[in-house]
């Protein structure tokens, strides 16, 4: 990685929950708020779209050059923007021929769901992949395709793990304000929400509470 990755409060963003507003007007005011890390993630996009909207949310990145910027799935996308790095799971691209491609300067994540998914990633030679997303920590109806839920204890085990292995990790999956600090005392290295931010009347606001929660304020029921 060239510059440091700060995984602390990382928005995954979410076209539809974003709308009416544009997803760049979201990640505009999410970063005001505290989003330290943003992965564009729109599943029904044409990759001519997505391509045009990771270059509109990279323009408004463009002032808050600490936020990296992580494409899902698309690697050509990450290539021909130069976002910072690519998202996988466990049916995209593998990881390492992800790291071919881009290079070792990118930020690669990947998916991770049981301790044997992490096995996989932790055999993999180092510096193939830089983080781990474990996921879900709960059911949540921003993706009804997950695997089964790891709930705080199943997110703690494989964070420990993780951390062992030389991975950052970061918790997603069903995280909201109320439950943001419980997660960060998993031993996680952040958090990922979609809904949460993506969907609130106010996104600044919402960023700005989940940091107040990770920083171990009282969060207003
Ligand atoms: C940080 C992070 N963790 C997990 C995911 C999920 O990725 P994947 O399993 O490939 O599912 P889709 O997001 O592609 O539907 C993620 N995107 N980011
Ligand atoms: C992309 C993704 N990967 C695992 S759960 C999830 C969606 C999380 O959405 P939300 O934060 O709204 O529960
Ligand atoms: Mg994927």
């Amino acid at each position: 990685m060239s510059r440091p990755f700060d995984p602390t409060l990382y928005l995954v963003t979410d076209t539809a929950l974003c709308a009416p507003r544009s997803v760049p007007e979201v990640v505009a005011a999410a970063v005001a708020g505290g989003v330290t890390a943003v992965q564009v993630r729109d599943k029904t996009a044409s990759r001519r779209e997505l391509l045009a909207l990771t270059r509109a949310v990279q323009a408004v990145l463009a002032a808050t050059p600490s936020v990296r910027l992580i494409v899902n799935d698309a690697v050509d996308v990450a290539l021909l923007t130069g976002a910072d790095g690519v998202h996988v799971g466990q049916d995209d691209l593998p990881a390492p021929e992800v790291r071919d491609l881009l290079g070792p300067n990118a930020l690669i994540g990947v998916s991770v769901g049981s301790a044997a998914e992490l096995d996989d990633v932790l055999a993999l030679p180092a510096g193939t992949v830089d983080l781990v997303g474990l996921s879900p920590v709960w059911s949540t109806p921003t993706k009804p395709d997950t695997g089964a839920a790891l709930g705080l204890e199943g997110t703690r085990a494989l964070a420990a793990r993780a951390r062992a292995g030389g991975l950052t990790s970061v918790a997603i999956g069903g995280i909201h304000a109320d439950t943001a600090a419980a997660v960060a005392a998993t031993g996680v290295d952040g958090i990922c929400v979609v809904s949460d931010v993506c969907a609130a009347a106010d996104p600044a606001a919402a960023a700005r509470t989940l940091r107040a929660a990770l920083a171990g304020e009282r969060v207003p029921a």
